[in-house]
């Protein structure tokens, strides 16, 4: 039996003529983040919206926690998370409201100690009695976080976490999930668009191009196989081939 958090095998999601996920397989280890990494289009949400069971799967399957997401996804939703830009909050309520119904839903102790405590550390004070509705990209990309982080979740996953985020906002949220990573011994899947994330928060990346897993390793094992310097050549270089992708165990599955 597989020691894995979140075990994929082989998911595919299809919309009529589209393969939006053409048979992706991948784990991620306990207390480890691996990354989705792949242009506009990729796959990158779709297999993020079924690992969470928020969407059904065309084929294969998804277990978290040893729960089978198809069958027994409430046993593991109590100690997962996730974050989205494409997930808005009710946009009448304030950030306190909306995270004040996340904390019930959770049955989260002490709701209110909770949600100071993010509001602390997400540096979102200023903005806690403002409507959802009223905030700029990157509080609400904070807000989200911390919708994310309300029930101290065992599993996190993350789409493109730090999207609309100043550099330097974006560097100190990236050093709050590492720190919340070796605190908790949180597991994590991350999607994203930002190369530096990536390298320095995954140890695994999933290179994903039109709904296939293209090629898959650690930042240094990309960076060397490929010969480069940085990831974002290692993107492009990926990005611009075209031919066979490499599924689950190395095998190819055809040109995507
Ligand atoms: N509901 C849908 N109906 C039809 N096609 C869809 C639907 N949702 C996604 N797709 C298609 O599936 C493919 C994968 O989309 P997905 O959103 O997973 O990509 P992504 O890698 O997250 O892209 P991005 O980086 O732009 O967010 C795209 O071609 C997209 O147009």
């Amino acid at each position: 039996m597989s020691k894995a958090v979140i075990d994929v095998r082989d998911l595919k999601k299809r919309y009529g003529d589209v393969h939006a996920v053409r048979g992706v397989s991948f784990t991620v280890e306990a207390g480890t983040t691996v990354g989705l990494l792949g242009g506009n289009g990729a796959g990158k949400t779709t297999t993020i919206a079924m690992t969470l069971g928020l969407l059904e799967p065309s084929g294969g399957s998804v277990s978290i926690l040893g729960c089978d997401m198809a069958r027994d996804r409430y046993r593991a939703l109590p100690y997962m998370n996730f974050s989205s830009p494409y997930v808005d909050l009710p946009h009448r309520l304030t950030v306190r409201e909306n995270l004040r119904i996340y904390a019930g839903l959770y049955s989260v102790p002490d709701p209110k100690a909770r949600i100071d405590e993010l509001a602390a550390q997400l540096h979102m004070e200023d903005f806690m009695t403002r409507p959802s509705g009223r905030l700029s990209a990157g509080q609400k990309t904070r807000v989200a976080l911390a919708k994310a982080l309300i029930n101290r979740p065992r599993v996190l996953l993350l789409d493109e976490p730090t999207a609309s985020l100043d550099p330097d906002t974006g560097d100190w949220i990236r050093t709050y999930l590492e720190n919340y990573q070796r605190d908790t011994g949180a597991t994590v899947l991350l999607a994203s668009h930002n190369m530096q994330e990536v390298e320095r928060l995954c140890s695994e990346v999933l290179m994903m191009r039109q709904g296939a897993i293209v090629d898959r390793g650690s930042p240094a094992a990309l960076l060397a196989k490929y010969g480069r310097e940085s990831m974002d050549e290692v993107f492009l270089d990926i990005a611009r081939q075209t031919g066979a992708a490499v599924g689950a165990n190395g095998q190819e599955q055809g040109a995507a």
